[in-house]
């Protein structure tokens, strides 16, 4: 599979401040790539280098093979984009809206696309003004706008930060249902939304990315092995967080251990009957995207990239 979008050594500072020291990732063609990071970690200026509306101080940003230039717009023919805060006129109706978008960048077959892109958005059904939508609604109208041109890149500036959790979930699914056909690239700081629709997690951290993989080999090099006992008893909790000297929550004792689950467990069961305790339950934890977020931005771990 092909990159559509690749990063070569990118630099960013304002001011004093190096936001970006050395970014490097790429997206295959197709695919979904979550880029996480604490507020402030650059990713708004990331994406905004991506459009050519911010110039990088070193660096080279590729769309389709085609280099981005700060201030040209040629690139972003191939691109859509939803800031994080959309704005509209609120007084049209989302037809009325997309048809002004549509005149203004000329798209041809403007009438069906609006009308495609709307019941692709789930909003054909909605007649009132924008000004009566909500933040869930919103969002869904900034993404029939993005796709209006057809892009082959899709770029999200943390979408779902201001949705309830149906709201998330909705607009999820909606991305999701683009896998295949655009490439996307969404930011957010909220680690289980990148889990559950991402091909790829970019984490950046002090300006570059600490971690870039796919969700599943991010869990394997990064993600610690665990296995929670849950005890009928404070008491036998306690006796078995002090003979594991691990720590322990209600009634659940978790151990972090190294090597395979089968053979670990075998050896706590081993250990736990040689001192007369016995859990109601005993069950594996997969390490969570919260937990290798923690992980690579505290430990520091040298980059890898795609
Ligand atoms: N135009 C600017 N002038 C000066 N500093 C800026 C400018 N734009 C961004 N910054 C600074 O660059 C850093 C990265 O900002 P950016 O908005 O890219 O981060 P972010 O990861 O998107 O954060 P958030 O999650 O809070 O939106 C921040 O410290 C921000 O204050």
């Amino acid at each position: 599979m092909s990159d559509l979008l690749t990063l070569y050594h990118l630099q960013k500072r304002y001011g004093s401040r190096a936001v970006l020291q050395d970014l490097n990732f790429k997206i295959p063609r197709g695919s979904i790539f979550g880029l996480v990071g604490a507020n402030g970690a650059g990713k708004t200026t990331t994406m905004r280098l991506i459009l050519g509306l911010e110039k990088a101080d070193a660096g080279t940003i590729l769309i389709n093979g085609e280099k981005v230039h700060y201030g040209q717009t040629k690139t972003n023919r191939m691109t859509g984009y939803l800031p994080d805060v959309p704005a509209f006129y609120d007084y049209m109706t989302s037809r009325e809206y997309l048809r002004l978008c549509a005149d203004l960048t000329h798209v041809a077959n403007a009438t069906v696309k609006i009308e495609n892109t709307l019941a692709l958005v789930g909003l054909e059904e909605v007649h009132h003004r924008i000004h009566g939508f909500s933040r869930g609604m919103r969002q869904r109208l900034g993404i029939a706008q993005a796709l209006l041109n057809d892009p082959e890149l899709l770029i999200c500036d943390e979408p779902t930060s201001a949705l309830d959790p149906a709201g998330r979930a909705a607009f999820l699914n909606l991305l999701y249902s683009l896998k295949g056909r655009v490439t996307v690239l969404f930011s957010t700081h909220i680690l289980s939304d990148v889990e559950r629709i991402s091909d790829y997690v970019g984490i950046l951290h002090h300006g570059r990315l600490a971690a870039c993989d796919t969700p599943a080999r991010l869990r394997a090099i990064y993600g610690r092995h665990q296995m929670a006992l849950t005890f009928a008893t404070v008491a036998e909790t306690r006796r078995c967080a002090t003979h594991f000297q691990a720590p322990w929550h209600d009634c659940t004792v978790t151990i972090t251990y190294q090597g395979s689950y089968a053979a670990e467990a075998r050896q706590v069961f081993q250990d736990l009957l040689a001192v007369k305790l016995m859990p109601v339950n005993l069950r594996r934890v997969d390490p969570t995207l919260d937990q290798i977020f923690m992980e690579v931005t505290q430990n520091e771990n040298p980059t890898r990239v795609l």
